[in-house]
Parts: C-alpha cells; structure tokens; sequence
C-alpha cells in the first residue's frame, strides 16, 4: 500500500507528495493543508475493531500510523520502534495510557494527562518528533523547529525534542508574554537543553502562526523532493504545530482508543454504526477536532463533534452562524484555548465537502486576504450536522469547575480547559440523553 499526500487547496499535482515530504513541509506549497490523497474505510476491514481492542496504545498507534506511512518509507520494525519509544510507559503515569472516569450525569472524562507534561499534546508530539528524528538521521540534515505555543503544545514539544536528543534536531518555540499558565511557561523556559531554545513575543496567542508560516514557505522548507530527503544538505525549518498533517495523523489515534474503552464501558459492541458515541473537546486550533473527526470520516462510530471555546469563539461563531471571522484574541483563564486562527477548520472544510479542493481554496484565499469567511446556509446546515459547539466565558468555566468538584463521585477537580468541555455540554445540553467524553489535560 502506497500513501501518498495531497493539498486542501489542489495547488499540488494529486499525489505528488510523500508522508515525508508532508511531515517536513508543514504547510503545502499553494498555502493549503497536507491530507492524505486517501482515508481508509475502516468498517470494510473484517475484524478491524477485535484487534484494536486488544492492543496496547503503542500497538494501536502502529496501526492507524500504517495505514498512513508507506511501507517503503519506514519499514515496520522501524515505525513500530517509533511508537514504542513515544508511549514507553514509564513516561506515562498510567498503564492504561488514557483512564476514562466516570463523574456522574453521563459523563465521562477522558483523562490526557498523563503524560511527562501533563497534556494531551504529549501524545501528538512525541511521535511526531520522533518520526522528525528518524528522516533527519536518514538523511544526515539538521533541522530546526519551530513552535509557537499558547502553552501546551511548547512544553510537549522542547521535551519530546530534548528527550530524542538527536544533534540534527533544534527547536526554537515562541509564546504570548504573559499569557500562559505560569507552569507552563516554567515548563518551557527551565529545560536545560542544548536543543532547545525559547522565546516570548508580544501580542496574542496565535500572533506568530502567519510569522511562522510565511517563514515556512518562503525558505526552503522541505517540500516535494526538496525535503530532508534530496537536498544538498543546509538546515531546514519545520513547522510541527497542527497545521502539520502529522499531529492530527497522530492524534486520531487518541479518539479511537477513547472510542473503543467508552463502547467497552458501555457495553456495545465495538464498531457498531448504529451507537454512536459523542465526544466533545475543548477547542483551540481544531487539530484534536480534526484528528476526531478523520476518525469518523474513516467509519469509528463517533456521533457529533461539540465544541467547547472561551471567549476567543471563532469556532463558535463559524459552527453556530457561518461566521468564520477572526477577531483580536483576549485573555482568559483557559490561556492555552486563547486561539483565533484555527488553521485546521481548512482541513474540516475539505472533508465536509467530500474533498471539493476548488472550494475550500476559494473560500480559504477569502479567509487569508479578508481575514473573513461566511458560509452560505447549506454549506451551515451540513456543518452543523456534524458540529455543535458553545463559546465559554470565564465565569461559566468557573462555575462549571465548581459544580463537578461538587456533584461528583470523588469531587472531581477539571482543569479550567476540561472546564470550558464541561461548561458547553451543559449549555447545548447533551448530558440528559447522550453519553459524552470530555478530555482534559492543561495545567
Ligand atoms: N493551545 C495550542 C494552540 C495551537 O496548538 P496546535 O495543536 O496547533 O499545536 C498551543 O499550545 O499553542
């Protein structure tokens, strides 16, 4: 099976593009997002969901990672190295790499944290960066890459870099002064590492993504055989936040793992089109949302997708009224949700519209120049299909925080992101008849 990689936007020959080429482009050369030229239809795989059940979340990460990587560019010893040594388990504190907990009204929590930083991102970065790690040892190239963080995904990055410690991999990560958590900040900025380096910027918390991405496209940044793979040698800058396929590759694993541990709890029987199981995630540049909702488009029996943001409601308003217009990013108790560019809603358009890239490039070339997108009705109506979301303000989070530690089994304490997930099922009130998932996993 060969996989090949396309953009959102047409701009690149259908399959012209490696999994390697991708991963080290970051953004596709006609400014669109990498998707693989095709998704595996799951449920036509006999037997597909016994033998996810059984396996350990390295294994299923292998699994759906094969299903995406060419054998011919890493071979399975190697990819299943890979996977291995991103979830060993003594970098996570719990065998089951993701316990689900119980906290009364139907819903469940599934718990993301468990990992070295205490985040979610732990599990989309550390194969990422090693896979980074695995081409750049191939082909003897240095790369340096770049971040910019609203608190998570930097932490979780500087240390899966540090902790590959590879020379050829540097990471230089920005984030908003004053405006992450002060663990984290402390996460970032006391590593002692020789490859990594940290930077704060003034302004919002997705200021640097053009920055970032114009840097991206203007240098030579890997690219169709111009990657880590044939160039004469030079750095390369690799841009490894969710715009990169490679994160929401890897997080779609997350959401059928948490898929197929809620089906157990529940009793059904795993792969069952007609028990849907809803999830709804805490929402910031969408790269978890679309990892889930790849998953769904591949056959797993995920329900509808429901968004919790802050005040910062880009997702809100384009989900609840068509309006994709981005606004001026203010402070919140939920930092690392502080997001209005949420470059994946690119990536959600591209499914939603079964892969209609003359569309989304229309529509995308309005969003960059504009700064504004409004879907029409039917484009809403098909959207909203699948999505529902909330916009959270500071008081509801609290307020959210305060009635789980109180209602529930074991006075269950959220973190304020968890927080913003429980505040909007409570709002679109999908607790009375569904069963939910929330994730949690910010500090
Ligand atoms: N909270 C995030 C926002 C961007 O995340 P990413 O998933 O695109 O890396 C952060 O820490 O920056």
């Amino acid at each position: 099976m060969q996989q090949r990689y396309k953009s959102t936007r047409g701009g690149t020959a259908q399959d012209d593009y490696s999994f390697e080429d991708a991963l080290f482009s970051g953004y596709a050369p006609d400014g669109g997002l990498f998707v693989p030229v095709s998704l595996p239809s799951i449920n036509r795989e006999k037997d597909q969901y016994s033998l996810w059940s059984n396996m350990t979340f390295p294994e299923l990460a292998y699994d759906v990672l094969r299903k995406f990587i060419s054998p011919t560019e890493i071979d399975d010893a190697n990819l299943k190295s890979i996977c291995d040594k991103s979830f060993p388990l003594d970098a996570f504190d719990e065998e089951c790499y993701i316990p689900i907990k119980d906290v009364g009204s139907s819903l469940h929590i599934a718990e993301l944290f468990h990992g070295p930083t205490f985040c979610f991102k732990d599990f989309g970065m550390r194969p990422v960066i090693n896979l980074l790690s695995y081409f750049a040892e191939l082909r003897s190239r240095p790369i340096t890459l770049l971040v910019s963080t609203t608190g998570d995904t930097g932490p979780a990055a500087v240390h899966a870099v540090n902790d590959a410690s590879n020379p050829l991999l540097t990471i230089l990560v920005h984030y908003p002064h004053g405006q992450i958590s002060d663990f984290q900040r402390k996460q970032l900025t006391t590593l002692q590492s020789n490859y990594v380096k940290v930077a704060s910027f003034e302004g919002g918390g997705d200021d640097m993504d053009w920055p970032i991405k114009e840097t991206l496209l203007s240098s030579k940044s890997g690219g169709k055989d111009s990657g880590v793979g044939a160039a004469e040698g030079g750095r390369l800058f690799c841009g490894i936040n969710s715009y990169n396929i490679g994160r929401p590759l890897v997080q779609m694993t997350l959401f059928i793992w948490i898929y197929l541990r809620m089906a157990e709890k529940l009793g059904l029987s795993p792969g069952d089109e007609n028990s849907l199981i809803d999830m709804v995630l805490p929402t910031g540049a969408m790269g978890n949302l679309t990892g889930a909702y790849m998953a769904k488009q591949m056959g797993v029996p995920i329900g509808k997708l429901y968004c919790g943001v802050n005040i910062n409601d880009i997702t809100h308003r384009v989900i609840d009224r068509g309006e994709f217009h981005q606004q001026k990013i203010e402070k919140t108790l939920s930092e690392a949700l502080n997001v209005e560019v949420p470059y994946n809603f690119e990536r959600i358009l591209f499914y939603l519209t079964g892969g209609n890239e003359s569309l989304v490039k229309g529509w995308m070339e309005t969003m960059d120049k504009t700064q504004q997108l409004t879907l029409n009705e039917l484009w809403l109506k098909r959207l909203q299909q699948d999505f529902q979301s909330a916009s959270i303000t500071d008081d509801e989070m609290c307020n959210a925080l305060r009635e789980t530690y109180e209602s529930s089994f074991e006075h269950y304490l959220c973190d304020p992101h968890t927080a913003v997930a429980v505040a909007a099922a409570k709002k679109l009130g999908v607790f009375v008849s569904m069963k939910v998932v929330a994730e949690e996993g910010h500090i």
